[in-house]
């Protein structure tokens, strides 16, 4: 069954055609890699996928909602990691304490547990980066699309990040650089 499809989308930035005439379609469960150089468009395709910006053109079609893990995190930076998470589950329609629990669990997958109660601000780059994973994934979402989630971590903690996003059952693009995250994946997309 297919949980994403679309035809014919076109995105411009401005007067500029950035993604032309693409068509692409998603299964349940599965594990797609976006490859592409520097600037074509993958994070303009996925803002768009899931539905931040209207494409120019096209159709887009999605079973259900759609969570976006984004390249540059959009965390609540004067928040903590587990809060970051929390606010995340409670609009999933988690409870107080429920989603506490479930925070502090998926961020101790990710290697943060020492870090849940730190401010956001205060963590590293690639820390930062695994609690915008945590988020995305405390949801158990079904349709996932993350921009170069891997790209500020270290050997063990990539392992770590690909480990928890391929562990659960969500469709999955992963925009990436990295073949061997690619290799990891059902298939490549790409774009020029
Ligand atoms: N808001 C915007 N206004 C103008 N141009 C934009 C805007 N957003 C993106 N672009 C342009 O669109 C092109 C595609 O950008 P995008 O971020 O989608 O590429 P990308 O493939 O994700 O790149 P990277 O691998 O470097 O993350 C780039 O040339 C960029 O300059």
């Amino acid at each position: 069954m297919l949980v994403l499809s679309c035809q014919g989308v076109s995105c411009h930035a401005g007067e500029r055609e950035i993604v032309t005439d693409f068509a692409f379609e998603l299964a349940e469960g599965e594990r797609v890699a976006l490859m592409g150089p520097s600037g074509s468009g993958k994070t303009t395709l996925l803002t768009t996928l899931a539905g931040l910006r209207p494409p120019s053109s096209g159709q887009i079609q999605a079973t259900g909602p759609i969570t976006l893990l984004f390249q540059s995190y959009g965390l609540l930076s004067l928040l903590t990691a587990a809060e970051n998470v929390e606010v995340a589950l409670r609009a999933a329609g988690h409870t107080g304490r429920d989603a506490m629990r479930r925070a502090e669990t998926v961020l101790a997958a990710l290697g943060l547990a020492e870090y849940a109660a730190h401010l956001v601000e205060e963590l590293s780059g690639g820390q930062q980066q695994r609690v915008a994973v945590a988020r995305a994934l405390a949801v158990g979402p079904r349709i996932l699309l993350a921009d170069e989630p891997t790209a500020e971590q270290d050997t063990d903690n990539r392992e770590l990040v690909l480990k928890e996003l391929l562990a659960g059952e969500a469709a999955l693009v992963i925009a990436t650089h990295d073949p061997e995250v690619a290799a990891l994946c059902d298939r490549v997309v790409a774009l020029r």
